[in-house]
């Protein structure tokens, strides 16, 4: 490798080993009316080879984030501080925010690949699909063009797309199928990560169905990793194996996705998980979320939910909860492994007891 921050490693990363860690993040934009902190110290790890969801209403930051990780971020907005680490397999661990842009070009795609919202409108529409592939492929990879080609078949069959779409052009394919070459480009390259914002939103529910089904048998079949961000809490429940719920600019609760349905500690959790309609079941009012989210240039005092929160004390507009491992000394009747998986829920909330102090992990 040509550059001396990415040097190469002979270890094969382990599933489960840790792939990006994000600590105490922070992405602003310059606005007429104020600096507006989109993102406010955002501490998060993804593990390599989980999907990982990014849950929140609309306008909670979701994409500020996911941008500010590939390093897309644009002015107004700047990254004001933090640092993302980044596991890139064999290669040692990088901070994404000291990289020059020629050593981001390295990185993306190879190592980091993004599938924004609409995705599938970002196809060329005078490319043929099998060409669009093969200017990926050599632009980031040592590849030559008649090799690259050879792979796209291949590719598609990976997505469930028969190889004849290779020669197809964009307009020839339906929203779903258009969706699908974007993944399969996505893992062209064997990307170690994968960052995914609303990738079913506007597909209709069939093509939902198959987007949802494919991406978590990428994960099952190829090991990859996937931060799934969408403010759509069945998909999560459908595909995430961990969800990191977010409220103005930070996060309020982390943890294993059943558990977070079954159980959601946040009251502002509680409220997503209840906006979601049951299919099939009786009408019912859904209980949703009263009032709108704070605006970034002002946040709230202390914890940020406390202007719509059910369950609010006086000491919520006082003080700020940090997130914290979950602590909760009734573990009779619980085995090893419940109460293990306990122990990884992190929860920013007064509600819930917060003892040591060396459990905080940022807000
Ligand atoms: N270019 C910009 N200039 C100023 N403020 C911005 C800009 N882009 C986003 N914001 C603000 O940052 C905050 C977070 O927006 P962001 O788009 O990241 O949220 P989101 O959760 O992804 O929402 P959505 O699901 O609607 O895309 C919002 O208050 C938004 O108004």
């Amino acid at each position: 490798m040509a550059n001396s921050t990415l040097q190469s490693v002979d270890k094969q990363p382990r599933i489960g080993s840790p792939l990006l860690e994000i600590e105490d993040l922070r992405v602003y934009y310059d606005t007429v009316s104020g600096i507006s902190k989109a993102i406010d110290s955002v501490t998060l790890n993804v593990k390599r080879g989980e999907i990982l969801g990014i849950a929140g209403e609309s306008g909670c930051g979701k994409s500020t984030l996911t941008t500010a990780l590939l390093r897309l971020t644009q002015r107004p907005g700047y990254i004001a501080g933090g640092s993302i680490r980044f596991y890139p397999s064999g290669q040692k661990p990088i901070n994404l925010l000291e990289l020059s842009g020629e050593q981001l070009r390295t990185i993306r795609w190879k190592h980091l690949s993004y599938l924004p919202q609409g995705s599938m409108n970002s196809l060329n529409p005078v490319l043929r699909i099998a060409d669009q592939f093969a200017d990926v492929m050599i632009e980031h990879s040592a590849i030559s063009k008649r090799e690259a080609l050879q792979k796209v078949p291949q590719l598609l069959q990976q997505v469930g797309l028969d190889a004849r779409v290779a020669r197809m052009f964009p307009h020839e394919l339906s929203g779903g199928m258009k969706q699908r070459v974007t993944i399969a480009m996505a893992i062209a390259l064997d990307s170690d990560l994968v960052i995914a914002d609303e990738p079913t939103t506007a597909l209709d529910v069939h093509n939902q169905r198959i987007i949802i089904q494919m991406l978590g048998e990428l994960r099952d079949r190829l090991g990859m990793t996937i931060i799934l961000v969408t403010h759509d809490m069945a998909v999560h429940a459908e595909l995430a194996d961990r969800v990191a719920v977010m409220y103005a600019g930070s996060f309020v609760e982390v943890g294993d996705v059943r558990q977070i349905f079954k159980a959601p500690r946040h009251p502002y959790t509680q409220g997503l998980i209840n906006s979601i309609p049951s299919v099939g079941g009786p009408r019912v009012r859904l209980a949703g979320i009263k009032g709108n989210t704070p605006s970034p240039r002002n946040w709230p005092s202390g914890c940020r939910f406390h202007t719509r929160c059910p369950q609010v004390m006086p000491r919520c507009s006082q003080e700020v909860p940090p997130l914290i491992a979950l602590s909760n000394p009734d573990t009779a009747g619980l085995s090893e492994a419940q109460i293990e998986q306990q122990r990884q829920i992190l929860v920013a909330c007064h509600l819930y007891p917060q003892p040591e102090m060396e459990g905080v992990h940022g807000n």
